[in-house]
Formats: C-alpha cells, structure tokens, sequence
C-alpha cells in the first residue's frame, strides 16, 4: 500500500547545455540554453524529478514556491497548487519563462507549477510502481511520434569552428540538414521554424522539402513574423503542401482572419498559450490545431484538461518545444502517451543536443523510426546523473548566460539587427 509522503526537501539546479546557432524570427540560440532541474526528496526517502525554465526570474519564482510546499503531501496536487499560488502573490509579473519573448502571455503560476507536479508524479510512480502515462489515465499508444525540428543555421556559434550539421540557409541547405535528421532519427513528419527570411525564400524552402520527402506532413512556424496580408499570401501558396500553418501572424484577432482566408488548419503555440485564451480563441475561431506544452499549460493534469477542453471544441492537439533535456522528453513522452486526441507527430529540440549532454543517465529514452518508446518503469522512469547535473551546473556558473536572449545576443553580431513584429 502506498503511503502519504511529505515533501521535505526540494532542490533547484540550474544547468547549462551547448546549442547550436538556430535562427528564428527574434534572433539566434546563444552558445548555451539554460534550464532548472527541480528534485523532490520526501520523507519517506523517494524522490522525483521536474525540469524547466532555467531564467532568473523564474528561478526566483521555483525557490520562493520551493520554500513553501515543504511538508505537502506528493498525492495532493491541489494543495501543491495552492501554495505554489501563494508564494507568488504580489508578484503579477509574465514573462521570465525563458520564451526570448515569443510567448509572453502564458500563466506564470502554471509555468511555476509544472515542475513541481511533474516531480510528484515521479514520485507517485515510484510509489505505486506505475509509470506516469498510467497515472494521467493509461499510455493509449506505446511509442511517441515526434517530428524533425528543422532551423536556418549559421555553420556555427562567430568565432568557433562550425559544428557538425554546418550550414543551413537556402533551400539546399534546409533539404540537406532534414536529410541527416531523418537518416539520424527516421522522423516522419517536418517543420521547419521559419520568420528568418523573405516569406518567398522560406515558401521555397517548403516546396524544395516537398520535392525531397514526398508525402512527409509539413509545417511552417514564422512565429507572427508576417501581417494578416503576408500570412494569407504564404499560406495560398502553400495550399496542398503544409499539414499547418503555425502562428504566420500574432493573437488572436489577427489569426482569426488569417484562419478565415486559408484551407490549412492554423496551429498555435504563441496566440492561444493559457486557460484564459481558450474563450476568446474558440469564439474567434482563430486557431484549429493547439500546440500543448506541459510547461507552460501547468504540468501533465492540467494539459489533459486542455485536451479535453480541446477534444470538446473540434481543435486538433499537437506538442510544443523548446530546447530541453531527458526529464522533458521522459514527461513530454508520458504526456503523449495518455493523450488519446494529440495525433499529430509532436515537437522536439533534442536532436540539436550534444546527446552527451544531459542530467539523466542514458538508455531509458531512445529514438527509433522517428518515436520514443514509452518508458514503462516506475515514475518517469528516467534515472538523475548526479555527476552530469553537477557538470552541467558547473557550464551555467561558467557559461554567464542568466537569461535566454536570442535577439540580444543576434545584435552582438550583428549591431544593425532590428527586432520586428511583424517583419514582414
Ligand atoms: O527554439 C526556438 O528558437 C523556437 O523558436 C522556440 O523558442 C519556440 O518557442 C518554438 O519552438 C515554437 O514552436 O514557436
Ligand atoms: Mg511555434
């Protein structure tokens, strides 16, 4: 019989991993991404794992929700909330959640929360000897679909020698970097992150992947790069050959009209972001396929209500991502797995990883044929490396970077480089 647990111990680490030179319609990823590992130690001796943001704000917000949820009990998530709640009263601040200020909207107190629930639904796991997926409501599919996540891509970081994948911007570049993605993974589905530059080059980046993977769903994610006019142009011209159109223009509003004039479903990760923007993107009509997100949306409960709410309204689920570690693809994975309607092949920036990079000990999440096998061990059956966390802590101390600041740090090349939005 599993019994109560008492949180008595919560430790916050931020760590620090290599990323590539990625465009996008903000700037470029600097040398190194950052993230916070969150560990739960009961008094009982289990403990359980969550990872998120690693900004400073952020962490200010995890260690002032850390403090307060010592002594709740891992079964009840609902007071879990309620602290994590309290201890950010008074501040009603967005942002901080290391987006580059792509999704500024997203409830704080759910970013806040995700890891901590995800770490006692770990240890819940541990437990009972279930996996996650069985406690969100049982895995409906044992193997996770997720796509190749393709960049424009300078050959590498100014300065340092180019890295392995080298360059990718043009046409060629972009077919020859899906090509080793899915010689490397066997993805069977593409996207390509867009915003960077002219819409005629990008919609020629998409014809040329066409050409190259016949039949291989394509999605093209600007992140509201374009106006409503721009967004409705791209988008005729890509009738046939996209499977969505993600966030071609910012809200709402301005998706609502594109989403009036294209045959392609719209997909979101930028205009429909919390609860609160459900109502309001449902009425409009704004948006047909949702891009969950459990890091944002309030962990793994809180994006099955989504889908839900999503399965209710006729809007499509498919995952979002940013640059992450093993403890989010193990939760992503999970989240996947107990989601009936997420039917499209989800998101993920693990191939842009050094795969020698990450806090989890290696072999419990493996890529075949373009999927990750659910894991089927206890939690989420990922195990911490406590060398490679102190490692990786020891690249954030060193590495200097606090914030995510992909524009910031594009104006360090590039002092000309105007922040746009939209661009064009
Ligand atoms: O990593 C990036 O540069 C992406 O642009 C990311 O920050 C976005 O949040 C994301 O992947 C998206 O789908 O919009
Ligand atoms: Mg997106």
């Amino acid at each position: 019989m599993p019994t109560r647990q008492r949180i008595a111990d919560v430790e916050i680490t931020p760590v620090a991993f290599q990323d590539p030179p990625l465009l996008n319609a903000v700037g470029v990823h600097e040398p190194f991404a950052i993230r916070a590992i969150v560990e739960i130690r009961t008094d009982e001796g289990l403990s359980g794992l969550g990872e998120t943001y690693g900004d400073t704000k952020h962490l200010e917000r995890l260690r002032r929700a850390a403090e307060l949820v010592t002594g709740t009990d891992v079964w009840d998530l609902n007071a879990l909330a309620g602290r994590v709640r309290t201890s950010l009263q008074g501040d009603s601040g967005t942002g901080g959640h290391g987006m580059a200020g792509m999704v500024t909207d997203s409830s704080t107190a759910d970013a806040v929360f995700s890891p901590f629930e995800v770490a006692c639904l770990d240890i819940q796991g541990k437990a009972t000897g279930l996996p996650v997926s069985s406690l969100l409501g049982g895995a409906v599919r044992d193997r996770i679909d997720y796509s190749a996540y393709l960049f424009y891509k300078w050959a590498g970081h100014p300065g340092a020698e180019p890295d392995t994948w080298g360059a990718a911007l043009d046409p060629d570049g972009v077919v020859a970097q899906a090509r080793r993605m899915i010689d490397d993974y066997g993805f069977s589905a593409i996207k390509l992150k867009g915003g960077v530059f002219e819409p005629d080059e990008e919609i020629a980046a998409i014809k040329a992947l066409a050409e190259a993977f016949p039949g291989m769903p394509l999605r093209l994610d600007p992140n509201a790069a374009w106006t409503v006019d721009t967004s409705i142009r791209v988008g005729r011209k890509l009738d046939g050959v996209l499977e969505y159109l993600e966030d071609p223009t910012g809200g709402i509003e301005g998706m609502a009209e594109v989403a009036r004039k294209l045959p392609m479903p719209l997909a979101t990760n930028m205009a429909v972001v919390s609860f609160a923007d459900l109502d309001p993107g449902i009425r409009r009509n704004a948006v047909r396929v949702v891009l969950s997100d459990h890091h944002f949306w309030g962990g793994l409960r809180r994006s099955r209500l989504l889908a839900g709410i999503c399965e209710t309204f006729g809007m499509s689920l498919s995952m979002h991502s940013n640059s992450h570690l093993g403890i989010s693809l193990a939760a992503m994975t999970h989240l996947a797995a107990a989601t009936p309607n997420l039917t499209y092949a989800c998101d993920t920036h693990w191939p842009w990883k050094d795969q020698e990079e990450d806090v989890v000990k290696p072999g419990a999440l493996t890529f075949s044929e373009g999927a990750v096998a659910v894991p089927t061990a206890p939690g989420l059956g990922v195990e911490l490396d406590r060398d490679k966390l102190g490692a990786l802590h020891e690249q954030f101390l060193r590495c200097g970077i606090r914030d995510r600041d992909d524009t910031g740090y594009m104006r360090r090349i590039d002092p000309a480089y105007e922040l746009r939005k939209p661009r064009w």
